[in-house]
């Protein structure tokens, strides 16, 4: 549909010149407009100026076209009709309005002069006229078996539809009452909205016609049915061609007991157009203004051949409408003047539906008069429409006028969407048509052969059987009426029960969405549990570092207590060593004077030795005490203060594992019960028992009041209800069915939703255990590793109280030192046995000094007594030297072999000590030369390391 073009309803302004009434007035000239056509503008000057102040102070209208005085009828059928006229002829519906107020041509423009004369029309002739005779000459070339032409012809007066071709007014007969119904497809959505049946297709498909024949023509009492039934015969109805009991003006709407007229010729079509006209001046006659009060419409209806099975249907409404200033009258109007059809309710609602429809508003509304409904089709439907808005050009009806152009330019806006007509089938246009020529021909017979009687037996005794049909079926009617008000009441009590069934649910489904918020909210808080416990891990974390700092601490401060102690002993050592090492040197020194105290020197040295030992000892005790007083004071501290963050830990980790747990025990169990809930109550149990209690309740009542109210038809009755009863049950069994799988539709994402974030808890749940388990075991771990750290400070304290009482036992050992005494007495021991030898060689010295004076008196007696060459004294001495030196020089010693060995051992074996080292220094042999003891080269220390995993280093 949305490739159908929409169109612009075609308006066009038509004004007479100014008539004798308003001459006689003396009214002026307000509206300026070309004489004959041309400019598309309206233009009136309200104001009362002149000249060119009028022209400024003019309201200017724009209209598709301008009709002036000068343009005669022909001039506006062939601009404004003829184009429609043409795409009535291929098969569009289309309509001409013409509009305005009173005296100003709206008769004269449509139907003008509809008189013949020698057959043919006069200039004056107007649309409706010229529209007959084109139709015919038209369809000239085509075959009479091509096509049929019918014609209707109805008046709206005061919301009453009146068949202006009607017999019955001639024979003062009563006229059958017009009524309007909407089409079955227009039914549905007629609530005025535009786009209720716009868009349906007015195709009518031969399926549709089949069906829909033989019921209509097997019985004509069936046209009188209850409205529904005669909208979906409608369109087999149509092609009917006198005496037909409906038509149609628009696709969606349908007039029943309209007469239409098969025309053969364009004179038939103005005879019936007179006739109407006639039945028209009667009534004008009898009331006052009834003309300009009146709407009509004249429609053509063409049924072309379109191939050998279908006609195409099209029609032609050409709609005169009553006078505009009705519309203005209307609102002051009294219920008096209502009464007497002052009031054009059509008129004044025909202005609203232009208004809303310009305006484009969601609802338009048609229903809202006679009229308008009429033109449904043809305002913002599918129809071809022109609107021809006439005025007058006297400044007495200026008023008139303008209100007129508002509408017209505001009509300008409406648009259509104008479709090519629907199909009828040839069979059911000829078997319509022959039915009402037997029908006819039976009649005139009837006529022509009996004096007063105007139809056959036959059809008299059709026509009463149908009336004593229409009686019963009104009684079936009224009571079907009965019986379905009964019905509607059940309904509604059902009705009203199941909404109360309705929000009872949906109070459940809220009390559910109501628990869900507050799941939700309990996982949230979950959350931030969960958050604050990863805060604790991270404090745990920390903990754990600054406990490994500590313990770093401890290390460092153990590795400075060993290279202090290291320190200690080295420089305690090296100053022993040194003190030590001039302890020998003066000894040495000492050994070579005479009178040597060695007593009081190794006195001096043992003294020293222990000093210096002493010293060691309370400086290392004082260093270990001090290491051991620090460890002391400060692991107590750390170890309380990590136990003090692992016990805060616990208890976090404790309460918060409490709260999960409680959490989650408390979402398990709503959990729980919802999920009861659920799978046990919801939907199950109480709907349907309420559903059942209600159909039985219904059921019941039913039953009572069928009992009751058709005792004599209580079988068909029951069986009825009983079928009812099945039907109702399925009916609500399935809107049960659907309200159960609309809810659980709605429900399914939530409950899904739900399921997952119970899915989350369970595995949130799983992990807050894991945590749990891993924090267990990491809180362990630091106890192991404390437990560690306290056993190694504890047994690092050990080795240090061990090393203590080593030390204490090496001092101990030194004091108690045998070797050392051992030693000094053999450093004793030697010095005396050096003293001997030193006595011995000075002895010796003596006699060799006393062998140098025998060898030199004996060197002089030689000298006397011998030449030989002179020796001066020294060179002697030189001489004897020389003498001397050839003999070999004696050891040092009593042994003459004997080196000097010092040894001694420091360190201990503990942990924190260095493995102990054999340190060993020797003296160099002493030569003895010109009698006197000296060491032939500077004495040379060395230190002799055991030790081959450190190097060796040279203390002086
Ligand atoms: N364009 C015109 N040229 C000549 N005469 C005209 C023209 N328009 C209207 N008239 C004449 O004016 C008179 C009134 O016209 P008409 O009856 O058509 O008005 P109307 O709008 O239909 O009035 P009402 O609403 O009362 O029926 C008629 O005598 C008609 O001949």
């Amino acid at each position: 549909m949305s490739d159908i073009e929409e169109l612009n309803i075609t308006v066009a302004v038509r004004c007479r010149g100014r008539n004798q009434k308003e001459v006689d007035a003396r009214s002026s000239v307000v509206v300026a407009l070309p004489d004959v056509t041309g400019k598309n503008e309206v233009s009136i000057n309200t104001s009362g100026e002149t000249g060119i102040a009028a022209q400024l102070s003019s309201k200017i209208y724009t209209v598709d076209k301008v009709f002036g005085p000068s343009a005669d009828q022909q001039l506006v059928f062939k601009s404004i009709a003829e184009p429609l006229f043409r795409d009535f002829i291929k098969g569009y519906n289309c309509t001409v309005l013409v509009y305005g107020m009173t005296s100003t041509g709206k008769t004269y423009t449509m139907t003008g002069d509809e008189r013949l004369y020698d057959g043919e029309l006069s200039e004056g002739a107007g649309i409706i006229p010229r529209v007959l005779f084109k139709i015919f000459d038209a369809l000239e070339d085509a075959s009479s078996d091509d096509y049929m032409i019918k014609c209707s012809f109805v008046e709206l007066y005061n919301e009453e539809l009146k068949d202006l071709l009607d017999e019955a007014h001639d024979s003062n007969n009563v006229p059958k009452k017009l009524r309007i119904f909407d089409s079955a497809a227009n039914t549905s959505g007629s609530n005025g909205s535009r786009n209720s049946s716009r868009t349906n297709s007015p195709k009518f498909t031969e399926s549709h016609f089949a069906s829909s024949t033989a019921s209509s023509y097997s019985s004509r009492r069936k046209m009188r049915m209850a409205p529904n039934a005669a909208n979906t015969l409608k369109s087999a109805k149509a092609p009917i061609p006198k005496s037909s009991s409906s038509t149609e003006i628009s696709s969606a709407i349908h007039i029943q007991n309209l007469q239409e007229f098969h025309i053969m010729s364009a004179k038939e079509g103005i005879r019936l157009l007179q006739r109407g006209l006639k039945q028209r001046q009667v009534a004008s006659t009898k009331m006052n203004d009834f003309s300009s009060r009146s709407h009509t419409v004249f429609t053509i209806m063409l049924y072309k051949k379109c191939d050998d099975e279908n006609f195409r249907v099209s029609k032609m409404n050409l709609v005169d409408l009553a006078g505009s200033e009705n519309i203005n009258r209307s609102g002051a109007q009294n219920q008096r003047a209502k009464e007497a059809g002052s009031i054009n309710q059509s008129l004044l609602t025909l202005g609203r539906v232009i208004n809303s429809l310009a305006d484009k508003s969601a609802h338009i509304p048609f229903r809202e008069s006679k009229l308008t409904r009429l033109l449904q089709d043809s305002l913002g439907g599918n129809t071809k429409t022109a609107l021809i808005a006439t005025i007058s050009p006297a400044k007495i009806n200026s008023e008139e006028t303008s209100s007129t152009l508002e509408y017209a330019s505001k009509a300008k806006n409406i648009k259509n969407k104008p479709q090519i007509g629907s199909f009828i089938m040839k069979d059911v246009l000829v078997k319509s048509i022959t039915a009402e020529l037997v029908k006819i021909k039976s009649d005139l017979l009837s006529t022509k052969s009996k004096d007063g009687v105007y139809m056959s037996q036959e059809n008299y005794k059709e026509l009463t059987n149908e009336l004593e049909n229409y009686k019963t079926e009104i009684q079936e009617c009224q009571r079907s009426i009965e019986k379905l008000n009964t019905q509607n009441a059940m309904l509604l009590k059902e009705r009203k029960i199941s909404n109360e069934i309705n929000e009872s649910q949906k109070a459940k489904v809220r009390n559910l969405g109501d628990n869900i918020e507050y799941l939700y909210d309990k996982i949230d808080r979950q959350h931030r549990n969960e958050q604050e416990l990863s805060n604790v891990v991270q404090e745990l974390m920390r903990a754990l570092h600054a406990m490994q700092k500590s313990l770093q601490v401890y290390e460092d401060q153990g590795q400075r207590f060993q290279t202090e102690m290291e320190r200690v002993l080295y420089e305690n050592i090296g100053s022993f060593k040194k003190s030590l090492t001039n302890e020998i040197e003066k000894l040495k020194a000492n050994v070579n004077e005479d009178n040597i105290d060695v007593d009081a020197n190794i006195n001096m040295v043992s003294k020293e030795l222990y000093r210096i030992f002493d010293s060691l000892n309370s400086s290392s005790n004082e260093i270990c005490q001090k290491f051991v007083r620090d460890i002391s004071e400060q692991t107590p501290k750390h170890f309380q203060g990590i136990h003090d963050q692992v016990g805060n830990i616990t208890s976090v980790v404790e309460a918060y594992s409490s709260s999960l747990m409680a959490h989650l025990s408390s979402v398990s169990e709503e959990y729980n019960n919802l999920k009861d809930y659920l799978n046990e109550q919801f939907f199950k149990n109480n709907f349907q028992e309420a559903l059942d209690v209600h159909v039985e309740r219904t059921y019941h009542q039913l039953k009572v009041s069928a009992n009751s109210a058709f005792i004599q038809l209580r079988e068909t009755m029951n069986e009825h209800l009983e079928n009812n009863k099945n039907s109702m049950m399925q009916s609500l069994k399935s809107a049960a069915a659907e309200v159960v799988a609309k809810e659980m539709g709605l429900l399914n994402p939530v409950k899904q939703a739900w399921e997952k974030s119970l899915e989350n808890i369970n595995e949130c749940d799983k992990l807050t255990n894991n945590f749990e388990n891993n924090m267990h075991s990491a809180v362990k771990e630091v106890y192991g590793r404390i437990d560690q750290a306290t056993n190694s400070s504890i047994s690092a304290m050990v080795g240090v109280e061990n090393n203590l009482s080593q030390l204490k036992d090496v001092s101990a050992s030194f004091r108690n030192n045998s070797v050392i005494d051992t030693n000094v007495e053999g450093i004793k021991r030697k010095h005396e046995l050096l003293k001997s030898q030193l006595q011995n060689n000075a002895n010796y010295m003596q006699a060799a000094t006393q062998k140098f004076g025998e060898i030199d008196k004996s060197i002089q007696d030689l000298l006397s007594t011998q030449t030989i060459p002179q020796l001066n004294s020294e060179e002697r001495i030189e001489s004897l030297l020389e003498q001397l030196n050839d003999r070999p020089l004696r050891p040092l010693g009593p042994s003459g072999k004997t080196p000097m060995r010092i040894t001694y051992q420091v360190g201990s074996s503990s942990g924190l000590m260095q493995p102990p080292v054999k340190r060993s220094y020797s003296t160099s042999p002493i030569k003895e030369i010109d009698g006197n003891k000296r060491a032939l080269s500077p004495p040379k220390r060395r230190l002799i390391e055991d030790d081959t995993s450190s190097k060796p280093r040279e203390i002086q």
